[in-house]
């Protein structure tokens, strides 16, 4: 499903259509993390998961069905990702911002999320594809390898 965002991504930007998934080689790292939220009756004080952002190169998180909980920040305020039945959320880094985000606790109901996060392998080296680099928009990071280390 990856390489289907990856080369959506490219299509969106008018680039060529492996320029992420190339990089990435054939067999990104892919990490499922299975995440158990309990009801919490502390809900103002206690979190379930800290502002982050994942290091991911794309996640996809699916969410609780029912119960709410993950928010992103936007215009510098905590907003709300709605939980809509049988839809991913997808984040990603770069021009795709990966925004930073947390998960706030319930009190009477438990949360469940599946959070899916592909990225490169170690050995692979990885940065800003050229074609996306110009005068107006230049490169911010140089390539690096091990970037889970780096993290
Ligand atoms: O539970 C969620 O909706 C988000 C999980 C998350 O951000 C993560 O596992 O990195
Ligand atoms: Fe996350």
């Amino acid at each position: 499903m990856a390489d289907i965002l990856y080369k959506a991504m490219a299509k969106s930007l008018d680039i060529e259509e492996n320029s992420f998934s190339g990089q990435l080689g054939d067999n990104p790292a892919t990490h499922v993390r299975f995440n158990f939220y309990p009801p919490c009756s502390k809900r103002d004080k206690v979190l379930g998961l800290k502002p982050h952002s994942d290091r991911s190169n794309v996640t996809v998180i699916l969410q609780d069905e029912e119960v709410e909980g993950l928010q992103i920040v936007k215009d510098e305020k905590w907003i709300t990702v709605p939980a809509i039945p049988h839809a991913l959320v997808i984040m990603s880094i770069g021009i795709f911002k990966s925004p930073l985000h947390r998960v706030v606790t319930n009190t009477d109901k438990l949360r469940i999320s599946v959070a899916v996060f592909n990225e490169a392998v170690p050995e692979k080296e990885i940065g800003p594809v050229e074609a996306l680099i110009d005068d107006k928009r230049p490169r911010l990071c140089r390539n690096v390898k091990n970037y889970a280390f780096l993290n």
